[in-house]
């Protein structure tokens, strides 16, 4: 079961009306056979850092499989009307997208992958109508989970491998936005989640201690934990900042104690609000005192992967966090900017032709072609502890073939280069081909693997690309004759004469 599921049978309204205008336009001038390949990829990592790590493939790929117009789609769209009141859409269209068979190729770099700006993470090619059809959930489902999955990342990095539970349901944008951020922030490295549902539907851990609420409920706090500790005797983790931390700590050692005699055991205490540095270095003498040496530390309230660093360098003993808002939601990135950009149409019987995008903002200006990214790397020993490093990613157009030099041109300052040596191996694998699923290998159902895929794959990338503080830049530039390539379509756009060599 995936959580698309929780939806019905196909989602293929999920777009914005132009798509759908877009594809009428396209079938009237009849472009019907003409194919296309577009290109989703960001262009700057999100929250100031020096990288992404790639999520949503799989529900991107349960929406492709049940891509059709259902008869109560186009029910719905029958009844359209545009301004003038007529109907919006010729019928013969909707008889035609009622008919339509998804039948593109796909290639994407598996859920997991670290990725970098202006990099495919997923490309797409086919009929012109399907691939532009696919833009708006494509983008949606992949901007989302990759933004939250890149969060994890970091806050799991700052934990420095201690358990970070995600409690961000509650606060999460709206029922997807919390389904789909409980599966990103697993794939990122999260332990488990709060959220039963992400449990039952992805198989991630759910973990929980109780709320307040629960406290509050009883005449005192003591009363509470005693009765917390009778009703779950193997789930016990007591809140105790709801009336004087300190003194919840007491009660905690009291009840536990308790517990100890009845053969049970208080998995930990949690920390929710005041100075949690000072407060986890004086509940751990506590409990450490008492004879609790194994009863974790949890803490929350409004964490993020700087609080925790700061937590950590202050000294806190805190050996689990619990993150809600800040991880679900992406707090202070809110969205990633990935794009879903035409790099090439071929009409019925024709040829390729490369397709580019000008901006003013050499930044927003696509790359033409069927584009790939090949990974170098190096595996002398390193200063990272013995292992291999990543030392650059080229982008190369599959249409000039194997890449044509080992010269890596920086997308946004050409005089930028970097040659790369050593073996690669390339980053976007087969996913769909003629609209049949091939990617059994590449989109997997176990999170777990996800997760430790993202886990490794990150090790092998140097330090200085994850602080968080004006990160490294990873080489990822475009292949020299790609980079020519696109120069010369820039110049013909802007209405001037070709003046390189290169050809197609
Ligand atoms: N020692 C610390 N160093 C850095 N940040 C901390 C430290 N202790 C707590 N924080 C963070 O400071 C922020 C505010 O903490 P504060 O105690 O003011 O919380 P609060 O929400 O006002 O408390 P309450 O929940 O009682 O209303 C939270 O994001 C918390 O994680
Ligand atoms: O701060 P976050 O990172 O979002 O983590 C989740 C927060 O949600 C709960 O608070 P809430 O006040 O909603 O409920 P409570 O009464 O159980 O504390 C919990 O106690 C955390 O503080
Ligand atoms: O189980 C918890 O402690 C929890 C769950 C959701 C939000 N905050 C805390």
């Amino acid at each position: 079961m995936n959580h698309l599921s929780l939806y019905g049978t196909s989602l293929a309204l999920l777009t914005d009306l132009y798509q759908l205008t877009m594809a009428q336009g396209y079938w009237k001038q009849g472009m019907t056979k003409t194919d296309a390949i577009f290109h989703l990829n960001f262009r700057k990592p999100p929250f100031g850092g020096g990288y992404a790590v790639a999520a949503g493939l799989k529900t991107a790929v349960d929406y492709m499989l049940k891509y059709e117009f259902q008869p109560d789609d186009i029910e719905y769209l029958e009844g359209l009307r545009a301004d003038d009141d007529e109907p919006l859409f010729d019928p013969e269209f909707l008889k035609f997208l009622g008919e339509m068979k998804f039948s593109c190729s796909v290639d994407a770099m598996p859920e997991g992958s670290i990725v970098f700006g202006h990099e495919p993470m997923l490309r797409i090619e086919g009929p012109l109508i399907q691939c532009q059809l696919l833009e708006t959930a494509l983008l949606n489902i992949i901007n989302f989970q990759t933004l939250i999955a890149t969060k994890a990342a970091r806050v799991c990095l700052a934990a420095e491998g201690e358990p970070v539970l995600e409690f961000g349901l509650r606060r999460a944008q709206g029922i997807d936005g919390g389904m789909a951020a409980s599966r990103a922030a697993f794939i990122g490295g999260c332990s488990a989640t709060s959220n039963v549902l992400a449990g039952k539907l992805f198989g991630i851990p759910v973990k929980g201690t109780h709320a307040h609420s629960w406290i509050m409920s009883f005449d005192s706090e003591i009363e509470a934990f005693r009765a917390y500790a009778e009703a779950m005797p193997n789930n016990v983790v007591f809140l105790v900042d709801t009336y004087d931390t300190i003194e919840g700590v007491k009660n905690a050692i009291i009840v536990g104690d308790e517990m100890k005699k009845l053969g049970h055991k208080a998995a930990g205490i949690r920390l929710d609000s005041g100075d949690l540095a000072w407060l986890s270095i004086q509940a751990r003498k506590m409990l450490d005192e008492a004879g609790f040496e194994d009863t974790a530390i949890v803490a929350s309230n409004s964490l993020n992967e700087r609080t925790i660093r700061s937590l950590k360098e202050q000294g806190a003993t805190i050996g689990v966090w619990g993150v809600g808002t800040h991880l679900a939601t992406g707090w202070d990135h809110p969205a990633l900017g990935g794009v879903y950009k035409l790099s090439a149409v071929r009409a019925e019987g024709g040829e390729w032709k490369p397709k580019i995008k000008v901006s003013e903002q050499r930044v927003k200006i696509s790359n033409p072609g069927r584009i790939q990214v090949r990974r170098f790397w190096r595996n002398e020993p390193s200063r990272f502890g013995g292992k291999g490093e990543f030392i650059g990613d080229m982008i190369y157009d599959e249409f000039m073939g194997e890449p044509q030099t080992n010269i890596i041109v920086d997308p946004l300052d050409s005089t930028r280069r970097k040659q790369l040596e050593g073996s690669g191996s390339d980053l976007l694998k087969p996913i769909f081909r003629d609209g049949e699923f091939v990617g059994e290998e590449h989109v997997k159902d176990d999170l777990y693997e996800i997760q430790e895929h993202a886990r490794y794959m990150l090790s092998y990338f140097d330090d200085s690309i994850k602080r968080f503080e004006y990160p490294h830049q990873y080489p990822a530039g475009l292949e020299k004759s790609l980079h020519d390539l696109k120069t010369k379509l820039i110049i013909e756009a802007r209405g001037f004469e070709d003046d390189t060599s290169t050809t197609w």
